[in-house]
């Protein structure tokens, strides 16, 4: 007995310990997944000029073109933000510290304009962007952001795409499926179900995925869509709602060239249709840095420029910086925010700093250390250039007060009914999840358990008393095991979908309450199959053994088979069935024996 509890504590920890692995492995994956890298063939550089002209959006694999992006209207947004600053509070086991992020960020960007916040890794960026896309609000927070001159409201919540760095996408979704929840769930219900439809195949052509519409996105066990086109689906998912403003974090990062100017060109179409655009960009191609209109360039959370990005050369090399050798702008500017200044001519105040003997101020090959280029860089942006920015977003938006007014609604847009986000979330939540449930994997690890089990209790008499304990033991076990398998599952399910929850709840695309009971009842069903796999596949290993759990070997007490055809109608019934149906299974031997008076 003590042997038998032993093995079975072993499966069962095994049984829970693959299922965390997997989808933690899962998790890891959808972090990492904009790091894949695949080349499309194709001819987007020769052709180049005449696309920008005529041509934006080119599915790259087929070689072929598609007319511009979609330029419906959509209501303006300017966007300000003035003297933003940030800082975290660290908590440690006997202190508290705080930590500044951003000291004093200003800046602007209008509807038809791509803004870009580059910077080194570390500098603020995401903090920045997670700040002015209103995903960050806390006490700790300083400064003002307004939208047509207004503060952020609720209304906005549907008026902005967002897209993250890591692409939180449901692996088990095809392409087409997930741009049609997104239209279902997010666009107004003024449109009918096949308007919304219709939009996600409008999207996928837009953005170049036919090819891709019915393949999986993808996760760690099953191959999927590449990186760039699960970039595309995440950027996707955003401007099938048609927003106003649209926020990308590092859209291009761990792409090809090719594609990643494919995405950036695709965000200027986006950004002429009237569409207000703010990215951040890790180091882009000089190809890319000059399809930005705007640049912010932030080095340890400061503002380093703000202004035009075809003006920042110019502006550096009038503070004393420019570059030595023919060099990317990009490249160039992301050295100067590290303090890096090899190939880069110094200015005579910096180099009178070092010339002066201050050893903290120099390097050993004698040029100046980054702290004081970061210094120096800091101080001629607030003196040259913040105030004269600083005044120009004192300057009201040329838009009427009517339009101003429509972002200050603190009403909130659901683009479904409660009753249709449940049916969209519960079908979507099946969908997603019979992979998992289903998986050979899991399949394989009950039925092995099952397996396992009824050979343990094989030849288990239940005329014998020492026996009869012995299998109250097993049906113990089988309850507790399946009681507790869902309960497992949701652990492990539920940091994976957090991300999910949380992205698709700040675009305010359903309710709590619909989220929750859509889980729920999408997941009983599935919860339900696997109990009867194992429960049979314990049965069936006893076919053959006249005496053991066989089920019926007690028929001659009719009043137990009737409990049990009981039993069973009520289990097919019941939620709790992952508990009861495995007494049915054995048809309580124990019981029976004990109802004939044998114990
Ligand atoms: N909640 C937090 N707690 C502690 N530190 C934080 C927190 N949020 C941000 N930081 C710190 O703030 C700095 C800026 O982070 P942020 O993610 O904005 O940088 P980034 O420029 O986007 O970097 P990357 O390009 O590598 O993504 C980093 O040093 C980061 O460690």
């Amino acid at each position: 007995m003590a042997k038998r509890a032993l093995l079975i504590m072993l499966i069962s920890f095994q049984h829970f310990s693959e299922q965390s692995h997997s989808h933690f492995s899962r998790l890891s994956r959808s972090k990492t997944a904009a790091s894949f890298t695949l080349k499309y063939p194709g001819s987007f550089i020769s052709s180049q000029s005449t696309i920008s002209m005529v041509f934006a959006a080119e599915d790259l694999e087929a070689g072929t073109r598609k007319p511009k992006f979609q330029t419906e209207p959509t209501l303006p947004i300017y966007l300000k933000f003035t003297d933003v600053t940030y800082k975290v509070v660290i908590k440690g086991m006997t202190s508290t510290e705080e930590k500044d992020i951003l000291y004093g960020i200003s800046g602007s960007v209008d509807p038809g304009e791509v803004l870009a916040l580059m910077g080194p890794s570390g500098s603020g960026k995401t903090t920045l962007l997670n700040l002015i896309g209103g995903r960050l609000n806390q006490t700790t927070v300083g400064g003002s952001f307004t939208f047509n001159d207004q503060p952020y409201s609720k209304f906005l919540k549907s008026r902005i795409g967002f897209v993250t760095q890591d692409d939180v996408l449901f692996p088990h979704l095809t392409v087409k499926e997930t741009l049609t929840y997104a239209a279902l769930l997010r666009l107004p219900k003024t449109l009918t179900k096949e308007q919304k439809q219709k939009r996600a195949i409008d999207v996928i052509s837009e953005l170049g995925l036919e090819r891709c519409q019915d393949t999986m996105i993808g996760g760690s066990f099953v191959r999927g869509v590449s990186g760039g086109e699960r970039k595309r689906v995440c950027i996707g998912n955003e401007i099938i709602i048609n927003p106003s403003l649209l926020f990308l974090d590092e859209p291009t990062s761990g792409l090809d060239s090719t594609t990643a100017l494919r995405i950036v060109q695709l965000l200027q179409d986006i950004a002429e249709g009237g569409k207000t655009v703010v990215t951040t960009i890790h180091q882009p191609s000089s190809r890319l840095f000059h399809k930005f209109d705007k640049l912010i360039l932030l080095g340890k959370g400061s503002l380093l420029y703000f202004g035009k990005a075809s003006e920042a050369m110019l502006y550096f090399s009038s503070i004393g910086c420019s570059p030595l050798i023919a060099m990317n702008p990009a490249e160039f500017l992301l050295d100067l925010a590290n303090g890096n200044i090899n190939d880069v001519s110094v200015p005579s105040e910096l180099e009178d700093k070092v010339q002066i003997g201050n050893s903290k101020a120099e390097t050993t090959n004698g040029k100046p250390s980054p702290a004081v280029v970061h210094e120096y860089l800091v101080e001629a942006y607030e003196t040259r250039v913040a105030e004269k920015e600083k005044k120009k977003l004192l300057v009201p938006i040329p838009l009427d007060e009517e339009v101003k007014s429509k972002v200050s609604s603190r009403k909130r847009q659901w683009g479904a009914s409660w009753w249709e986000q449940y049916t969209i979330l519960f079908c979507r939540g099946i969908k997603e999840r019979r992979h998992d449930y289903f998986s050979w994997l899991r399949i394989t690890q009950v039925l092995s358990t099952a397996i396992i089990l009824g050979l343990l209790w094989w030849k288990s008499d239940s005329r014998s008393p020492k026996d009869l304990q012995d299998q109250a033991g097993l049906l113990f076990f089988i309850a507790v095991f399946w009681g507790f398998f869902p309960v497992f599952t949701a652990i492990f399910t539920f940091p994976q979908e957090r991300a999910m929850l949380s992205k698709e709840r700040a675009a305010d695309m359903y309710r709590l309450s619909a989220y929750f009971l859509a889980r729920t009842t999408s997941d009983l069903p599935l919860d339900l199959i696997l109990p009867h796999c194992c429960c049979s596949g314990t049965r069936t290993s006893y076919w053959g053994y006249p005496d053991g759990l066989k089920e019926g070997h007690n028929s001659g007490f009719s009043y137990c088979d009737d409990l049990h055809a009981g039993w069973r109608v009520f289990c097919e019934e019941s939620s709790s069935i992952c508990v009861l149906d495995p007494l049915y299974v054995f048809q309580l031997p124990h019981l029976q024996a004990a109802s004939q008076g044998s114990i």
